[in-house]
């Protein structure tokens, strides 16, 4: 009889992290050295340990829309060059000490230039960043360029993405509040991207309900949903158990659509009201690509290894279910097949199979 898995074990499981924000993951001492740095004088408090209890209180507010207010701090101290390649290169430490052997971390460049860098300058930044902080750390991170939904840059977003595709940029992805900013307000960007064999996500289904995941996925393309929780409006489940799918969760499961869910920023935001009752119970019970995410580590002071730990104490889940949601996600991620596969095969396999014989 094998225990479960606990979450010194997972940490030590290689994970794949397909949603993560990088001005939802600074760490609280860089948020701190980086306003002394650059005169920004709004933070809230300047002892760490506050600071830290600070993001994650202000963000379990129910709302999507106050949720994102707290970003205006992280966004507000990443505004210059060594600042984003600080944040880049200690977010894949912090994320290989987690032991996630693959990351795709988003963030908006639009939302970096305000004290005069260019959207290419934004870029490169992170990526060399990203490049210094992976080193020897045996981490891949590639970065996914979001557009905010309620501004009307997505399309220079998209160029953006195309232009660095081959040197670090995964794909595109768009964010912020998302009543009242459908994904159709960026079509022209969407179908650019799929003129150029390009990749991308939407964050759908999180604050609004099933007309935005429908049109993330039949009007704009979408390759992934970003959290993509209110699926589960479009199951019914019997009193006898049978469930029944409508047309758009059919064809989200038969199409193997992966959902990006990201339960404790559910939780926060009022996705969901527990974790009990989280649709990703049902989702991965009836076979729905799931995968497992952090969102934002600094807002719900979380990792991949503390979700998946909850799942664990909530659903029961064992070393089968963790590789099934790491093996999900490595399929689904926007590099070339081949790199996928070798990583399925020579990193995540034979790390669960240590673990599992271990345990
Ligand atoms: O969960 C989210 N939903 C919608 N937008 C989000 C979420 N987490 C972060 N963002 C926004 C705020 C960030 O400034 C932006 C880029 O990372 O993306
Ligand atoms: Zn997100």
């Amino acid at each position: 009889m094998t225990h479960q898995p606990t979450l010194d074990e997972i940490r030590k499981a290689p994970k794949v992290l397909l949603h993560d924000h990088l001005d939802g993951g600074v760490r609280p001492q860089t948020i701190i050295d980086l306003a002394r740095e650059t005169g920004y004088d709004a933070l809230p408090t300047t002892d760490v340990e506050e600071l830290r209890t600070w993001f994650r209180e202000a963000s379990d507010s129910g709302s999507l829309e106050r949720y994102l207010e707290t970003f205006d701090h992280t966004v507000g101290v990443m505004q210059t060059r060594d600042a984003l390649v600080r944040v880049a290169a200690e977010c894949a430490e912090d994320l290989a000490n987690d032991g996630v052997v693959y990351a795709e971390v988003r963030y908006a460049p639009e939302l970096h230039t305000s004290e005069g860098l260019s959207l290419d300058e934004v870029v490169e930044a992170v990526l060399e960043g990203f490049k210094i902080g992976s080193e020897g750390r045996g981490i891949r991170v590639g970065a996914l360029l979001t557009a905010m939904r309620h501004q009307a840059r997505s399309m220079e977003i998209a160029e953006l993405a195309v232009r660095y595709r081959d040197v670090g940029v995964a794909g595109f992805d768009i964010a912020g509040a998302e009543a009242g900013f459908p994904p159709t307000r960026h079509l022209d960007a969407f179908e650019y991207l799929q003129r150029e064999n390009s990749h991308f996500t939407i964050h759908a289904g999180e604050g609004f309900g099933l007309p935005s995941i429908w049109q993330a996925l039949q009007w704009c393309g979408a390759d992934r949903l970003g959290h993509g929780v209110r699926i589960i409006d479009d199951i019914q489940v019997a009193t006898d158990g049978t469930p029944k799918l409508g047309r758009l969760a059919a064809y989200v499961r038969d199409k193997r659509i992966p959902l990006e869910m990201c339960p404790t920023s559910n939780l926060q935001t009022g996705a969901a009201t527990s974790l009990a009752e989280h649709p990703i119970g049902l989702l991965r019970r009836l076979y729905f690509r799931v995968t497992v995410h952090t969102d934002n580590r600094l807002m719900s002071d979380t990792s991949v290894s503390k979700e998946f730990a909850n799942l664990v104490e909530t659903f029961g889940y064992g070393w089968d279910d963790l590789q099934w949601f790491t093996v999900n996600a490595m399929k689904s991620a926007f590099i070339p097949f081949d790199e996928r596969l070798a990583l399925i095969n020579g990193v995540i396999k034979p790390g669960f199979a240590q673990l599992k014989w271990q345990a």
